[in-house]
């Protein structure tokens, strides 16, 4: 594990990657011109709670309007603790994807050190795994995704942030 246990795996992360609402529809839009030559695809599975805003950006490109969701929870989220799967895929979603997951989009904001990624696929190993960003530990896990940051970056997604006061550089801001 990491060196610093006690912290939180944000706390850890030596640098900051913020994402706008701006730059999270442009890249979720990239995303979807690369998945262009993967499909067609019956449906598309969002990973909760993350997956759900690219599911939406990449469903209203693409077409399609079948959508199911797994949820995943972590029992101490920052500590990366055990996940639970709180909520599968439905069974009209199985059938589509018949029983493997053949056809079917599997969509989240970012894959991190994998373990989310690995729980879904081994749910649906024939799905296509798609995410917005990707870290090394995680990037192998993912069939397509759009920009690869480095490991100790924590990124920091839009419905995440508010505006808030940056004092000026002068003052000793980085
Ligand atoms: O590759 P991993 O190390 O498993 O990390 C990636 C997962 O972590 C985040 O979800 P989180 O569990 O924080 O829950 P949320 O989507 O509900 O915010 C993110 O949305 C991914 O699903
Ligand atoms: O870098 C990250 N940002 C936000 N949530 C996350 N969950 C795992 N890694 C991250
Ligand atoms: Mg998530």
């Amino acid at each position: 594990m990491a060196e610093h246990p006690e912290l939180s795996a944000q706390e850890r992360a030596g640098k900051a990657f913020p994402v706008s609402w701006d730059q999270f529809h442009r890249d979720c839009r990239a995303l979807t011109w690369r998945l262009n030559s993967a499909g067609p695809f019956n449906a598309i599975v969002a990973i909760t709670r993350g997956g759900l805003v690219p599911a939406a950006i990449v469903a209203r490109e693409l077409g399609v309007r079948v959508i199911d969701t797994v949820c995943i929870a972590s029992y101490d989220h920052n500590k990366r603790g055990e996940l639970q799967v709180l909520k599968g895929v439905s069974d009209a979603t199985t059938k589509l994807g018949n029983g493997t997951g053949k056809g079917l989009l599997i969509v989240d904001d970012l894959v991190d050190t994998g373990k989310t990624a690995r729980m879904v696929r081994d749910m649906l190993p024939d799905a296509h795994f798609a995410t917005v960003y990707a870290k090394p530990m995680g990037r192998p896990l993912v069939d397509t995704f759009i920009t690869e940051v480095s490991q100790d970056t924590w990124i920091f997604f839009p419905w995440d942030l508010g505006l808030s006061f940056q004092p000026p550089m002068r003052d000793g801001a980085a």
